[in-house]
């Protein structure tokens, strides 16, 4: 089995083009989607969450109160490393059950923080990268999710800088200045051209 790794920083469009590729027929195993389950109501991370963070970080109806715990992550690494801690053992367990009953030749990882973590580069056959402006990174999250600039600026700033990121691609989709067709072409083009 081929293992892709899609990764990008916020807002740089790792979802539209996972997306796309899932719309051509891509098996795509997304990190986002799996912590978002894992500290919903039930999920497996909120008794740690509770332990470790308090019962203020859990909302009335027993999910990670995300808003709470994304202004305080992002303005306290220590408290980032913890959440991470509690979230990315899950996440990997949850990726490799996915892939153990997945019968597709080649599956993509969508992961946020990929060049963040050590260990996904030697797992993975091919990594792409999506890219874009910073400004267009703020613009977009900005729009999405109607978060003030320095939010944004905030999360940026925690992440990888782009010249890592960029350092482990094997191939860069720039998504900038362009409609989504375009972005779909280009998509499509780079599949071909990594024979996926
Ligand atoms: C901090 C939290 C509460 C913010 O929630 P929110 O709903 O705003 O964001 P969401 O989960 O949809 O993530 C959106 C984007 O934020 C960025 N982001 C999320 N977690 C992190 C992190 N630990 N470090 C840097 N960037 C991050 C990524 O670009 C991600 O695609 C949440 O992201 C979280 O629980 N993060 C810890 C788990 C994690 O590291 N997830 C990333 C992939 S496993
Ligand atoms: N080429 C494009 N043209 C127009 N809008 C775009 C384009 N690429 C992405 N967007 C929009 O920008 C926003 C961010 O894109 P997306 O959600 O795919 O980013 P992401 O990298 O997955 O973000 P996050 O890290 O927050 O999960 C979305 O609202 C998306 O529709």
């Amino acid at each position: 089995m081929r293992r892709v790794g899609l990764t990008g920083g916020i807002g740089s469009g790792k979802s539209t083009v996972a997306k796309i590729l899932q719309t051509c027929g891509a098996t795509v195993l997304d990190a986002d989607h799996i912590a978002r389950m894992c500290t919903q109501a039930g999920g497996a991370a909120i008794p740690d969450i509770r332990h470790h963070f308090g019962e203020t970080f859990v909302s009335a109806d027993g999910a990670m109160d995300r808003d709470r715990m994304r202004t305080h992550v992002f303005a306290n690494p220590q408290a980032k490393q913890l959440l991470e801690s509690i979230i990315h053992p899950r996440v990997h367990e949850e990726l490799e059950r996915l892939l153990q009953t997945s019968p597709a030749d080649c599956v993509v990882f969508d992961v946020p923080l990929l060049v963040e973590s050590d260990r996904w580069r030697p797992q993975l056959d091919t990594v792409l990268v999506v890219d874009c402006e910073h400004e267009t990174q703020i613009a977009r999250v900005m729009a999405r999710n109607g978060w003030p600039r320095q939010q944004v600026e905030s999360v940026i700033a925690q992440q990888s800088p782009r010249a890592k990121r960029l350092a482990s691609a094997d191939g860069v989709l720039w998504n900038d200045g362009i409609d989504l067709p375009a972005l779909q072409a280009l998509v499509l083009g780079m599949t071909r051209r990594l024979g996926l």
